[in-house]
């Protein structure tokens, strides 16, 4: 069984591991979570090396800024060679489930305009079949108990996040109880539901390199 101290040096292990693929005089997509958050803290060492960051949260956003990293609006900038972002699960073909944090709709925006999806994760974080963590999706308030109940005929049980408000106004329902064999026909089944902003499964748009943090070190994996 793994200590909160040991799994916190793991994360720290793959935010500074992805350091090495942030280019010279770069604008670059950072993600949120608190893997990410040590990667903003890893990246502050280098902050004179980038332009700055395009951010998917008002988290990363605040954590950026107080460390003297501009941020700048996705809508000012064409081209992001790297996006680095954590994930609540992965498997072997760097598919993910993300949005534990509630900011899965920007992030995958941030990551469609991204050359390079760097996914930092400890190794606790990979599995041989998502689901297992509850998939959450990004619902407009009035369509809740709509989408509640399409989400049933799917073999889930949707739960709405007590008490949370994306970044966007909308509201979260966590499914749980799926078995995701095909993530990327999954993905895009939800997207159809009338009312849903946002999915958490990154299928369509995986990660392109996965740098998993383990006690015998940082290990770079790619899509299988
Ligand atoms: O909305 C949150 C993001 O998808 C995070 O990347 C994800 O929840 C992983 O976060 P953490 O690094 O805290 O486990």
């Amino acid at each position: 069984m793994q200590s909160t101290v040991d799994q916190q040096r793991l994360k720290q292990d793959v935010a500074r591991a992805a350091l090495a693929y942030v280019p010279e005089d770069s604008i670059i997509g950072v993600g949120t979570g608190s893997t990410v958050d040590c990667f903003i803290d890893a990246l502050a060492d280098k902050k004179d090396h980038i332009r700055g960051a395009v951010s998917s949260s008002e988290r990363s956003t605040q954590k950026l800024k107080a460390l003297g990293i501009e941020v700048f609006d996705l809508n000012s900038v064409s081209e992001l060679p790297i996006y680095v972002d954590g994930a609540d699960e992965v498997n072997t073909h760097l598919a993910m489930i993300k949005g534990g944090g509630g900011a899965l709709t920007r992030e995958k925006i941030v990551a469609a305009v991204a050359r390079k999806f760097i996914c930092i994760a400890d190794q606790s974080k990979l599995v041989a079949i998502l689901g297992q963590f509850p998939l959450p999706i990004e619902v407009i308030p009035s369509a809740r108990s709509y989408v509640a109940r399409q989400l049933i005929a799917f073999g889930g049980e949707p739960r709405l996040r007590q008490g949370f408000t994306t970044d966007n106004g909308n509201v979260i329902l966590d499914v749980h109880g799926l078995q995701i064999v095909d993530p990327y026909t999954l993905e895009q089944a939800l997207n159809q539901i009338v009312g849903v902003v946002c999915n958490g499964l990154f299928a369509k748009r995986g990660a392109d390199v996965l740098l998993l943090g383990t006690p015998n070190g940082v290990e770079t994996k790619h899509p299988g």
